[in-house]
């Protein structure tokens, strides 16, 4: 098992969003979150993207390990244990989180140049490699406010995969595309998760969840043993 999020547990102010949810993610799944809006979607993606913290559970990737059940409730790993367990898990958020400021390959080089995961040479060309795959060899130099919005999520992927995530979590990836977009996304997404990622995307767009989801998993089981 790639992904385990055991028996998890969130309140916002005493109230619980999340109660003792466990679930797994697989290398070459791709799971589909789905359920209705303000039921905990959002935050368990958060929380194992350590964007939150969780009260109660435990979760990990591989042997990295984020968070561990203790007696007063979760226990978080040190800062060195908690950057390889980060290392190994990528988000694509919805407005995508470009650096507008950044052409396109340096919104790719930002992160692994800043953890010294190499040389900019050696980035580069990873980068390059990338971009060409996606179909965005020719935007390499542009900036993100002259892309289109299928462009702008490819670019997000991209940037993500720079990292070579274990794990890749996608909020709403389809919220701002037509149809025919949403469908080269969801073929890059199988083609990514074909390579052994595990993938976990959030959405309310039912038809490209079954499509492209290997499994579904509805938030009504967050609460379920309340
Ligand atoms: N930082 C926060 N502080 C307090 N309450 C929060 C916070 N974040 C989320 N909540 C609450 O937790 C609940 C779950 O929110 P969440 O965003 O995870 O739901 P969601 O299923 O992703 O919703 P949507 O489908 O609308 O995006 C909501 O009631 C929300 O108001």
């Amino acid at each position: 098992m790639l992904l385990q999020a055991m028996n998890l547990s969130k309140a916002y102010n005493h109230v619980p969003v999340i109660d003792d949810f466990s679930f797994e993610i697989d290398e070459k799944e791709i799971v589909v979150l789905v359920g209705r809006s303000g039921t905990g979607k959002t935050t368990l993606m958060r929380l194992i993207n350590n964007l939150e913290k969780a009260d109660q559970g435990t979760i990990s990737i591989d042997d990295a390990v984020l968070c561990k059940q203790g007696l007063r409730g979760a226990e978080y790993a040190d800062r060195k244990k908690r950057r390889i367990y980060q290392n190994k898990i990528g988000m694509v958020f919805q407005d995508y989180a470009l650096f507008p400021n950044l052409s396109v390959l340096d919104n790719l080089l930002e992160a692994p140049l800043a953890q010294k995961l190499g040389s900019r040479e050696e980035l580069t060309t990873k980068a390059k490699a990338l971009l060409e795959k996606m179909g965005l060899a020719e935007k390499i130099e542009a900036m993100p406010s002259t892309l289109s919005g299928g462009q702008k999520q490819r670019v997000a992927i991209a940037r993500a995969m720079m990292l070579n995530p274990r794990v890749l979590c996608f909020d709403e990836p389809t919220s701002a595309l037509d149809r025919e977009s949403s469908d080269s996304i969801g073929e890059l997404i199988q083609q990514i998760a074909a390579d052994g990622t595990g993938i976990l995307i959030v959405t309310h767009d039912t038809e490209f969840g079954q499509k492209y989801g290997t499994r579904i998993v509805s938030s009504s089981e967050f609460l379920k043993n309340i």
